[in-house]
């Protein structure tokens, strides 16, 4: 994709198209951890209580240089710990009387104290190539004094919804015509997948009108994705358009439910996806192909959703031939993970899919499931969905 540089404040969610180095020690001087009294161990000798007069103080930004013999400074979270000083003793636990500190516990060198370098060494790598950059990377490049960083560009989508049944939600239309939803909740996937996202106008169901919309989307994009008429039917015009004008399929159909029909090839450089056009096939095939698509252009070196383990929380009967994704409720009993799909599983159930917080995964050739059953569970939320 290329890299672009980036302010920290726009670096979250992003993918880090360099290693980010560390220049120097993290954290950079030996530091109390505690409000209290910087210490010398050596000087607690023999059994105590032991007393020192209180002499100067170390605070963050206004350090003190160094602790002379047989004293104890005062000192606050954060500060240097002076030359001399080895430890701390929290406030707590200290008399104070006038000038002078009373000490009834014995303390050992290195107590409460940060350690220069403890969180990271000058040199090392402080966030790698290839991270997407979470709140965290964004915190720890600042604090390894980065003000920008670079990072890879966004892949470009247009997004291009077929039917003439479609019409803009919250417009009037005729009857059988449907608010399109499809390009709505995937441009928003793909938003969160790090890609900037265009939506082309409607295209309705005939040849010259389904090429022309992708040689525009073509010219104007990393990745071109469809929804809609990629299916067999008399008015399905996506496949054969896209072989018109020279898009090479990689394949067509894929064995999973919901999302048989599904088209991935490209023209040049430019990747082009067919996605079904139910809603609930459209958004479950965009997060199994089109995300770790967009994370993958990025250089994101983990781009692949990550499966977790439940039990089904009942029987099923099904017909065997596809890897099926059923829309699911996942919600935690006592020590357990219970996953139990939900009434509907209608590819344009959108409703269940918004219902639903997993997918609860079936492989192709099972015909029944178990009620308690190890399966295979996709956090929707993981997903981008
Ligand atoms: N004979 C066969 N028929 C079908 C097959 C098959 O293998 N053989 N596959 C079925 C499967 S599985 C699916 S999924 C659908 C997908 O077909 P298309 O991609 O061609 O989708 P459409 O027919 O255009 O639309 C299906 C459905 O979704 C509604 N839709 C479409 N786009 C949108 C949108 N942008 N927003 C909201 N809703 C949309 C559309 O009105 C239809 O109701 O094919 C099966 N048929
Ligand atoms: O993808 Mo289709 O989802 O099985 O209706």
């Amino acid at each position: 994709m290329g890299a672009e540089r980036v302010g920290l404040e726009e670096a979250a969610g992003r993918v880090l198209a360099e290693d980010v180095l560390c220049p120097v020690d993290v954290p950079a001087f030996d530091g109390s951890v505690m409000d209290g009294y910087a210490v010398r161990a050596a000087d607690f000798a023999g059994d105590g209580p032991w007393e020192f007069p209180v002499r100067g103080e170390s605070r963050a930004g206004e350090p003190l240089d160094a602790l002379a013999p047989n004293t104890v400074a005062r000192i606050f979270t954060g500060a240097p710990i002076p030359a001399q000083a080895d430890a701390v003793v929290m406030q707590e636990h200290v008399e104070r009387d006038g000038d002078r500190a009373r000490f009834t516990r014995k303390v050992s060198a290195g107590h409460f104290v940060r350690k220069r370098g403890d969180d990271l060494r000058a040199g090392s790598v402080a966030v790698a190539k290839g991270t997407r950059l979470r709140p965290a990377h964004v915190a720890l490049a600042a604090t390894v004094d980065r003000a920008w960083l670079t990072v890879m560009r966004r892949p470009r989508v247009v997004l291009l919804a077929t039917g003439d049944e479609l019409r803009s939600p919250g417009t009037p239309g005729p009857v059988g015509s449907i608010a399109e939803s499809n390009t709505l909740g995937l441009a928003a996937m793909a938003r969160r997948a790090g890609a900037t996202v265009a939506v082309a106008p409607l295209v309705p169901d005939n040849l010259d009108a389904t090429m022309q919309a992708f040689e525009a989307a073509l010219a104007d994009a990393d990745v071109v994705i469809s929804v809609g008429g990629v299916s067999v039917g008399d008015h399905d015009r996506v496949r054969p358009a896209l072989e018109a004008i020279g898009v090479q399929l990689d394949f067509y159909k894929v064995a999973m439910k919901p999302g048989k029909p599904l088209a991935l090839g490209k023209r040049g450089n430019t990747v082009v996806l067919g996605l079904p056009g139910n809603p609930v096939s459209a958004m479950v095939t965009f997060a199994f192909f089109g995300v770790p698509l967009l994370r993958a252009m990025q250089g994101d070196g983990d781009p692949l959703p990550r499966a977790w383990r439940a039990r089904s929380g009942r029987a099923m009967t099904r017909e065997p031939g596809r890897l099926e994704f059923a829309r699911a409720s996942l919600v935690r009993e006592g020590a357990s993970w219970i996953v139990t799909s939900l009434e509907n599983q209608a590819s344009g159930a959108v409703a269940m899919l918004a219902r639903a917080n997993a997918l609860m995964v079936i492989p192709a050739e099972r015909t029944e499931l178990a009620e308690g059953e190890d399966v295979e569970v996709y956090l929707l939320e993981e997903l981008g969905a």
